[in-house]
């Protein structure tokens, strides 16, 4: 890694500061690589779709980037902190939604919220106020009291969603957060994440292209385990004029 430049050391900026980072990420099981030398930088402010085809990576990608998962080679950084020595001071300011949701199906949205604000150490006022506030940005007072087993497919993604965003991360990490919602919760999780993207930088995986075009102004596109494309959606459809022939184009072998 290359020092500071002697003529940008006086500049203070916060545009462009990194605040995910892969840094050759490789995560093998057995001689099998579900990632292989993985780099990029998501940038503050930035809401970057991670595309890729099933198996492609994603979900694995995602689990080393938040420490859930231990490398092979590589690491990686959130908020400018290295997830495998710094993990809690990164964690401070990660928000996660794993790929299937909360998996407490006896806890009600409260218990969970009030067990994870509890183990991130926020005291009582401090964890009343952000459950309120989470309660309200996923719609979730209907569902606050009842076990988390016995909710619909899109109340559990929101009550994941609320996990997420309780300590107010100003970085998210969502794993497919529409997947399996009926059109109508799609909508409003889309409208969701446009809205938190205003104030925060957020990594996405999904392989649904609209999603895209939707929500976000960066597209990481992985294939069989490496990274194939970085750069804006535009610049992803531009060859073929729209990201469905391209998205072909990157991960059928010609
Ligand atoms: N614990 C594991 N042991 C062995 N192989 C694994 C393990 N976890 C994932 N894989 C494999 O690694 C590859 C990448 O999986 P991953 O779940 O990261 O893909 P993905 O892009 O998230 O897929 P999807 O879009 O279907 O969720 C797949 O071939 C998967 O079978």
């Amino acid at each position: 890694m290359s020092q500071t430049e002697p003529n940008q050391a006086t500049t203070i900026s916060t545009a462009g500061e990194p605040m995910i980072e892969a840094i050759g990420l490789s995560k093998f099981y057995g001689s099998f690589a579900a990632a292989r030398d993985v780099s990029f930088a998501i940038n503050k402010g930035e809401v970057a779709a991670f595309l890729g085809p099933n198996g492609a990576g994603k979900s694995t990608t995602m689990k080393l980037l938040t420490g859930y998962l231990a490398p092979s080679e590589g690491y990686a950084k959130v908020a400018g902190y290295n997830m495998a020595t710094d993990r809690l001071k990164g964690a401070d300011r990660l928000g996660y939604l794993p790929e299937n949701g909360p998996l407490y199906p006896d806890m009600t949205p409260r218990s969970l919220l009030t067990f994870f604000g509890n183990l991130r150490g926020m005291g009582p006022t401090e964890l009343d106020k952000r459950i309120e506030a989470v309660v309200k940005t996923c719609n979730l007072a209907s569902v606050i009291g009842k076990p988390i087993g016995k909710l619909s497919k899109g109340y559990r993604q929101r009550v994941g969603m609320a996990q997420a965003l309780l300590h107010n991360p100003d970085v998210l990490i969502l794993d497919e957060p529409t997947a399996g919602l009926d059109p109508n919760q799609i909508r409003e999780v889309r409208k969701m994440i446009r809205e938190l993207g205003e104030t925060k930088t957020i990594l996405l995986s999904t392989h649904i292209l609209q999603e895209v075009e939707a929500m976000c102004n960066r597209v990481v596109f992985i294939n069989e385990g490496r990274l194939v494309f970085d750069g804006t959606p535009q610049e992803l459809a531009f060859e073929h004029n729209n990201l469905d022939d391209r998205f072909h184009a990157l991960t059928v072998a010609s």
